[in-house]
């Protein structure tokens, strides 16, 4: 991302949620991906949180995490990127809130508030939803000029590399 986008970029922040197969490997994906979009800076992560299934309940354990992006994409065309790249991830659409390799939601996008067929911010569940409550107040928390500059320029230099370990492990 040039300056000159980074000027004019909008925070944004998406859950990230997995409950099948390996999924510590699902959510490095997705992050992975999400930071080799152009237009998209991956710039701040909570930590992992094992989860109860909320809603459809006879399903395993999930993985949760919030993830911060500093982006220069309107909010619609990000949501179609989010769910191309859980499509990618061998996302199936069987059981509404049943399992799935990952899913990726957009929590908020700068200050905006926006209902579209396709969208709407801030997400209508996020307010009842502990599992994506909890990271989001640690990712707003640790939000500081310092530890965002810090966080981008680190990200920059791993662009384009796979592989590598982006979050903190759950204690
Ligand atoms: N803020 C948002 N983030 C993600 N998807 C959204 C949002 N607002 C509306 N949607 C719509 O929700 C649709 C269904 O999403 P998805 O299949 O992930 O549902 P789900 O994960 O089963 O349930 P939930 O939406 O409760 O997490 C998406 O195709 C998208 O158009
Ligand atoms: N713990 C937990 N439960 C869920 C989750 C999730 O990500 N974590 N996602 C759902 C569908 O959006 C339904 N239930």
């Amino acid at each position: 991302m040039t300056a000159e986008e980074r000027e004019r970029s909008i925070a944004a922040y998406v859950a990230l949620g997995s409950n099948i197969n390996d999924r510590e490997q699902y959510l490095q994906d997705a992050i992975t991906a999400l930071n080799q979009e152009p237009g998209i800076v991956v710039t701040g992560l909570s930590s992992i949180y094992e989860t109860e299934p909320v809603g459809y309940v006879d399903q395993s354990a999930f993985l949760n995490m919030v993830v911060q992006l500093q982006t220069v994409i309107p909010a619609e065309d990000l949501l179609f990127k989010l769910l191309a790249i859980e499509n990618r991830l061998g996302r199936k659409r069987d059981v509404r809130w049943g399992p799935r390799t990952i899913d990726l939601d957009l929590l908020l996008y700068g200050d905006e508030q926006l209902t579209t067929p396709d969208l709407i911010i801030p997400h209508p569940q996020m307010h009842e939803r502990a599992f994506v409550l909890v990271p989001l107040s640690e990712v707003l928390y640790e939000r500081q000029d310092a530890a965002f500059e810090f966080i981008s320029a680190n990200l920059e230099k791993l662009e384009g590399k796979e592989g590598v370990v982006l979050w903190k492990k759950a204690q």
